[in-house]
């Protein structure tokens, strides 16, 4: 029999830890346990939180009040939680995926499969990598991608469902942005319709077999909306424009999300310096603005005058 383990518990790990063991529950070829590797913290009250999980049921930081299934273990041990999984599900922020593949290379069972549920992905002086790429070379096996409402296998775009996941957190920042500039529905629309071309173009350079019909489907445009209408990227990037940009998004992020991870700001920042290194700077204002104001180096305002300028 399969056995699964989640490698994360945050917000959508728990999530994924929840719906993922409600399925093995019925299905005779998977083991009824899940494990869910647990980044272990100690609560404000002094408790483990691996340990209040497998107590009460429930993720009471990432995901309080629901219960994920008796059939989930949080299990702090890294090495632990994946040894015998014959299903690893990656749903980690994407920021702490070198250093949980080095502990978990050479770990697992060779014939594993792995499947990642991260919105983002590497920048190295030879290229950008996607995150389950990253999985593949370091764990030696194979990595799909679920994104959206879409199983990778089933639009054959690998590539492309993965980048949706992770440019779309830009596009975010910027929707966040100008909703605390109080600009508007028209002017947010304009930034969501230029992000969705600039997420399109700057796929296509990078992975010329990326397609079109990819961004239509539910990892693209309707991820897209989503996250631009109520996601964590738009909130904090609002809170930041209606500060003037004078309290940083670390601050923010740490404030606002009580340990939640932002993916936005890292990803504009990566994706910059691909931008920056092949001399696509001005092919893509959008995604330019946004490092640039999320690092501080222009007002938050400057979102605007790039949407008027280049939406047209
Ligand atoms: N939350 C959502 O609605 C949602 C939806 C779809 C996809 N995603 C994607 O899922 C991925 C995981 O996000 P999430 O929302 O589950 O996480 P989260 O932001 O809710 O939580 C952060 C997690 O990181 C862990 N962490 C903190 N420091 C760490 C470290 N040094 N090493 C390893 N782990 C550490 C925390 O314990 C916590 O589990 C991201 O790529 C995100 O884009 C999130
Ligand atoms: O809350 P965000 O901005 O990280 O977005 C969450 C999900 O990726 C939306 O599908």
């Amino acid at each position: 029999m399969s056995k699964v383990t989640i490698v994360g518990s945050g917000n959508w790990g728990s999530v994924a830890a929840k719906l993922i063991a409600s399925n093995t529950l019925r299905l005779s070829n998977f083991d009824d346990e899940v494990r869910m590797w647990v980044f272990e913290e100690t609560l404000p009250g002094g408790e483990k939180l691996s340990e209040v999980i497998n107590k009460t049921n429930e993720n009471v930081k990432y995901l309080p009040g629901i219960k994920l299934g008796k059939n989930v273990v949080a299990v702090p041990d890294l090495e632990n939680a994946v040894k015998d999984a014959d299903m690893l599900v990656f749903v980690s922020p994407h920021q702490f995926m070198e250093g949980i593949c080095k502990l978990v290379a050479g770990k697992i069972k060779a014939s594993a499969e792995g499947i990642s549920l991260i919105k983002g992905m590497e920048v190295k002086k030879e290229g950008p990598c996607m995150i389950s790429t990253l999985i593949s070379n370091r764990l030696g096996i194979n990595c799909s991608v679920l994104m959206g409402a879409n199983i990778a296998n089933e639009v054959h775009d690998v590539e492309g469902v993965e980048l949706c996941g992770t440019l779309k957190n830009i596009v975010a920042i910027g929707a966040g942005l100008v909703d605390g500039l109080e600009m508007g529905n028209n002017t947010k629309a304009a930034i969501m319709r230029l992000g969705l071309k600039e997420m399109i173009a700057f796929s296509k350079l990078l992975f010329p077999s990326v397609k079109d019909s990819t961004f239509f489907e539910s990892c693209g445009v309707a991820d897209l909306i989503t996250t631009c209408m109520g996601g964590r990227n738009r909130k904090v990037a609002e809170a930041y424009a209606k500060n003037g940009g004078k309290r940083s998004f670390d601050e923010l992020e740490a404030e606002m999300l009580k340990g939640q991870k932002l993916q936005g700001v890292l990803t504009a920042k990566e994706v910059y310096e691909v931008l920056s290194d092949r001399g696509w700077t001005e092919k893509f204002p959008l995604f330019s603005a946004v490092n640039l104001i999320s690092q501080g180096l222009l007002p938050p305002s400057a979102i605007v005058q790039h949407a008027d300028n280049n939406s047209r």
